[in-house]
């Protein structure tokens, strides 16, 4: 039962989107996703939700006073603060998606897949995402976000492009469905689960 259990692990892939906010590493990878029938891993956050973000979806979201908790009691894999927010991910829910699956995903910010790629070596692949800054700032206005969060996600730009070099896999997301076709031929290599390329 032990050794089964390994072998499961030992064959798992994590996927991880990062890049710059508005590359559109969540769009992608729920797309990416759905092809593979493949989990994300959800964030533990204690920002407020955005309108139209989903508790336990998008995010799972909670007080400062909990994610202490929570970080007391060493559940978190990887935790840290951006903009005076607290992010991160349980340790329970990583290695449940791991036991059960071949696979999983989980949208980081640069400091978070550096962390994940530490702890798991080859198991980590990091897909980079990336579009230009005034297209990030574009699309995050027409998204709604407000002024204040968008500034704050640009602040953050040059430093996340910066990770680019280090990442496994790096796409220009301009054309959504052509980046899902390249990021999934880019899975099926790594998953084999014998997707036919009927174009
Ligand atoms: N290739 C694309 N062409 C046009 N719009 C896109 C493309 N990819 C994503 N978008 C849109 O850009 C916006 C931001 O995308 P998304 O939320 O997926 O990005 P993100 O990288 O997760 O950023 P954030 O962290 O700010 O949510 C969404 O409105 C999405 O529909
Ligand atoms: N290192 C981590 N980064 C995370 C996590 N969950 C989300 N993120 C990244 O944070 C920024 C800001 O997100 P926002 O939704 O508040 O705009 C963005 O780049 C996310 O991808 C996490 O658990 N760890």
């Amino acid at each position: 039962m032990l050794v089964r259990l390994y072998e499961k692990r030992a064959a798992s892939q994590i996927f991880i989107f990062t890049g710059p906010d508005g590359s559109g590493r969540k769009s992608v990878a729920e797309a990416v996703g759905q092809t593979f029938g493949m989990e994300k891993i959800v964030s533990f956050v204690t920002r407020p939700p955005r309108p139209g973000e989903v508790n336990g979806q998008d995010y799972c979201f909670i007080s400062h006073e909990t994610y202490r908790t929570m970080e007391r009691q060493g559940e978190f894999l990887e935790s840290v603060e951006i903009d005076g927010q607290h992010y991160g991910i349980r340790s329970l829910d990583v290695e449940s998606k791991l036991s059960q699956h071949d696979c999983a995903y989980v949208i980081l910010n640069r400091e978070g897949a550096s962390i994940l790629k530490k702890i798991y070596g080859e198991k980590v692949v990091r897909l980079f995402l990336y579009v230009d800054r005034r297209t990030a700032e574009e699309r995050q206005f027409n998204l709604g976000l407000a002024n204040e969060v968008i500034a704050k996600h640009l602040s953050h730009y040059d430093e996340e492009m910066a990770y680019r070099s280090v990442c496994e896999h790096a796409f220009e997301n301009y054309d959504l469905g052509q980046t899902t076709f390249e990021i999934t031929n880019t899975l099926e290599q790594y998953l084999q689960r014998g997707l036919v390329d009927k174009d």
